[in-house]
């Protein structure tokens, strides 16, 4: 069993084309972990979604920009909406069409930093 906290602290590893997807029972333990998050499938592909909302324009821009720094620091990209008082993030793994554990750990690095805006 992975806590959140700790998938927050893990680094993504380099995730190939031949990297095997998360499993349903993978998936079921690490959605307990990120309240919040859901999976939704685009076009046979599961992503992990999260609308953040947020006070005003400058704060839901902040947050694309901290989502976006951290996942080039990781080298794992996602979709993201912005909108006033909105953020609408998406992580999945292009390489596999599909979820692997980057994506559970990149959603929870992404609660930690929506925690820590000053709200
Ligand atoms: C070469 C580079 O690391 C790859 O193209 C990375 C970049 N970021 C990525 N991000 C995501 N979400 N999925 C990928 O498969 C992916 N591949």
């Amino acid at each position: 069993m992975v806590v959140m906290a700790e998938l927050a602290s893990m680094k993504c590893e380099a995730c190939r084309a031949e990297s095997p997807r998360a499993t349903a029972e993978e998936i079921n333990s690490y959605i307990a972990e990120i309240p919040g998050w859901k999976t939704v499938e685009h076009e046979g592909v599961l992503h992990l979604e999260r609308r953040y909302k947020v006070k005003d324009f400058a704060t839901a821009l902040e947050l694309t920009n901290k989502i976006g720094t951290l996942a080039e620091q990781e080298g794992h990209h996602p979709a993201i909406t912005l909108q006033w008082g909105l953020v609408d993030v998406a992580w999945w793994t292009h390489a596999i069409r599909g979820l692997h554990r980057n994506d559970f750990i990149m959603a929870a690095k992404t609660e930690e930093l929506f925690k820590a805006l000053k709200k």
